[in-house]
């Protein structure tokens, strides 16, 4: 590594430019980028970094995450933080469990993507144009349970493998289509093959979906300061408050859970302009039966707060009953099919 250390000193005073700062990843080719732009963002203020491949259970196994459990790609990757063979690991935020880990600290989050679903369909088509019968793709029962309660009569069958895998079921006529993140496609420079951005009155995004989560060590002051230069305020607080709504649910990232925050200006009775937190939310039931959806606005500075009194109100509307219901024995019909 050849990084430019007379700019560090001047960049962040104090920092020990000697250190090389490893950063763990998994090694697809979504998870290669999204740790290459911290890494590249680390040199541009002066640091030296450097990539570290580490494999996940998520890696080795073809099963639904629902089967594998939750945090089946970040496991692995924070037993190497913390084990001290990386310094900092970069997670996609919506793969991460609700539940803090003690040992580590979410020292930036960077500027997020467009997180709405993407859908990917044969021959151009959206949404609407998709024949009752088709076969769409999707990993996430959030989607599947949305996507029936659309009543569109899809056939919504599970997916897996890493996007070029689930653009190619497409390509090949095996799906007439799958819903993916669009943040994941733009990350890997294949918008092209949207046909469609979800918009959230047909599909919330999952909570954090589009968003980085950089960890390091709590204890690993020098990370820390280097890490805070990529912290990007609003994205926090959107994210706060969707993962927030989440463990107030009770739910984790398999759930029928969306959830999305944008912080918006808006402007009072004397002409001030302010920032203020939109959070939308909702709970489908698996087989597509009903969704209940609910929103509310409040600051950015309460983020954590307006995802949990929004929870209680999906909670107040039925959320817990609806996501207890199951899985259709057939993959396909849902709510007016
Ligand atoms: N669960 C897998 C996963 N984790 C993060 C992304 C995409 C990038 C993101 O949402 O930040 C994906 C793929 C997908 O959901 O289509």
């Amino acid at each position: 590594m050849t990084a430019p250390t007379y700019v560090a000193r001047e960049a962040v005073p104090g920092v020990d430019t000697g250190r090389i700062l490893k950063i763990g990843t998994r090694g697809s080719l979504l998870a290669l980028t999204q740790a290459g732009t911290v890494r590249d963002a680390l040199i541009a203020t002066g640091h030296q970094a450097e990539l570290v491949v580490v494999r996940t259970a998520g890696d080795e196994s073809a099963a639904p995450v629902q089967e594998i459990g939750v945090g089946v790609f970040t496991t692995a990757l924070r037993d190497e933080l913390f084990s001290g063979a990386v310094d900092i690991a970069v997670h996609s935020y919506k793969d991460l469990p609700t539940a803090p880990d003690e040992r580590f600290v979410i020292a930036a989050i960077p500027p997020r993507e467009d997180s709405r679903d993407a859908l990917v369909a044969r021959d151009g088509l959206v949404l609407g144009e998709l024949p009752a019968g088709s076969k769409v793709g999707t990993s996430a029962p959030r989607r599947a349970a949305q996507l029936r309660a659309l009543g569109l009569g899809l056939d919504v069958v599970p997916l897996r493998g890493n996007l070029d895998t689930r653009l190619r079921k497409v390509a090949d006529g095996e799906l007439d289509a799958v819903v993916v993140a669009r943040a994941g496609l733009s990350r890997i420079d294949r918008l092209d093959a949207v046909t469609e951005a979800l918009e959230p009155v047909q599909m919330l995004p999952a909570p954090a979906q589009g968003a980085l989560a950089v960890e390091c060590r709590i204890d690993d002051a020098e990370s820390i300061a280097a890490l805070a230069l990529q912290d990007d305020p609003q994205s926090r607080a959107a994210v706060t408050a969707e993962r927030a709504l989440l463990a107030e649910l009770e739910a984790g990232c398999t759930a029928p859970v969306g959830a999305i925050a944008e912080v918006v200006e808006s402007i009072d009775e004397s002409g001030r302009i302010f920032d203020e937190l939109s959070l939308r939310g909702c709970a489908a039931a698996l087989d597509g039966s009903d969704v209940v959806k609910a929103s509310i606005v409040g600051s950015p500075d309460d983020a954590e707060k307006l995802g949990r009194d929004l929870a209680r109100e999906l909670l107040d509307l039925g959320a817990r009953e609806l996501m207890a219901v199951t899985e259709p024995a057939s993959g396909g019909g849902g709510a007016g099919a």
